[in-house]
């Protein structure tokens, strides 16, 4: 008996899963001034994506308009099949972000300012120090939940951002530049415990950088420059596409730059 007959029936029927995030022909203008020019893209669910580009490459733009703080123009975006125009809140419950700008409230201590955005979620008092608290546990800052935010370091401030994303546990979860300004030491944590909430908990992460070194050889690599996609793949596939000998080359070519900087603290 052959006991695959079966599983390959149904395997040749299965339909491919969702896309955590797919971008379907964007594009956005500030005026005259085209800042993204027909992208599109997907992420399978329980990737780490990196979207890398230099300055002004349009990553922000694309965090405004997946975010929903930008209306799409044109072009259709989609998390997890919810097309962020038509259907903003199923969209929405299932995304998490970390803006490049500082956004916690200087003036409220930590705890506040995580459960004013977990009651924007409509999360429970009970359940919101519940999370809170484990998950400053998880990132060893447990006890700085009565602190006024300001007297954190760059790295915690970040850190306390990151969790603040995670309170109504996104599917997806997107960080823009999360990293800069930080030390050599803060930019590795935050990148490990990144990794790890892909790893462990299977979440979808579109991680914007410049920083090359912050891409792995297991990530997708979406390259964008000029508002323009110019690259989506891994890294051996970028590597080989453009006929270079590594990630740094292949990313310089295609944006006809000079390689990238390496990270502050690095010769
Ligand atoms: N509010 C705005 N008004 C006009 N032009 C803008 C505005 N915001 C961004 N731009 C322009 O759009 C383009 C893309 O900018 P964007 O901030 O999205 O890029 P970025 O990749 O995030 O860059 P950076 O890493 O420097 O933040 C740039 O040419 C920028 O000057």
């Amino acid at each position: 008996m052959n006991i695959n007959a079966g599983r390959n029936v149904a395997a040749r029927h299965e339909t491919p899963p969702v896309p955590a995030l797919e971008l379907m022909s964007v594009s956005h203008s500030y005026a005259a001034r085209k800042a993204l020019d027909n992208v599109s893209f997907a992420i399978q669910p329980g990737r780490f994506a990196v979207l890398l580009g230099l300055n002004g490459a349009g990553k922000t733009t694309l965090f405004s308009l997946v975010s929903h703080l930008f209306a799409t123009g044109s072009g259709e975006i989609r998390v997890f099949g919810y097309d962020i125009s038509r259907k903003p809140g199923d969209a929405l419950r299932r995304l998490g972000i970390v803006f490049q700008a500082r956004t916690l409230d200087l003036d409220l201590t930590v705890r506040q300012n995580l459960s004013y955005h977990a009651a924007l979620h409509g999360i429970g008092a009970r359940e919101t120090r519940r999370r809170i608290e484990a998950l400053l546990e998880s990132i060893d800052m447990g006890d700085r939940l009565n602190d006024k935010a300001r007297s954190l370091s760059g790295g915690q401030m970040r850190r306390v951002e990151i969790i603040r994303a995670l309170l109504h546990r996104p599917s997806l979860l997107l960080l823009d530049e999360a990293t800069v300004g930080l030390d050599v030491n803060s930019r590795a944590t935050i990148l490990a415990d990144i990794r790890k909430l892909v790893q462990e908990e299977g979440i979808s992460v579109l991680w914007a950088t410049h920083l090359i070194d912050e891409v792995n050889d297991a990530d997708q690599v979406i390259v964008l420059d000029k508002g323009r996609l110019m690259a989506d793949g891994g890294v051996a596939n970028l590597i080989e596409a453009t006929g270079a000998g590594t990630i740094s080359e292949a990313f310089a070519r295609l944006t006809g730059s000079p390689p990238p900087p390496l990270p502050e603290g690095q010769p």
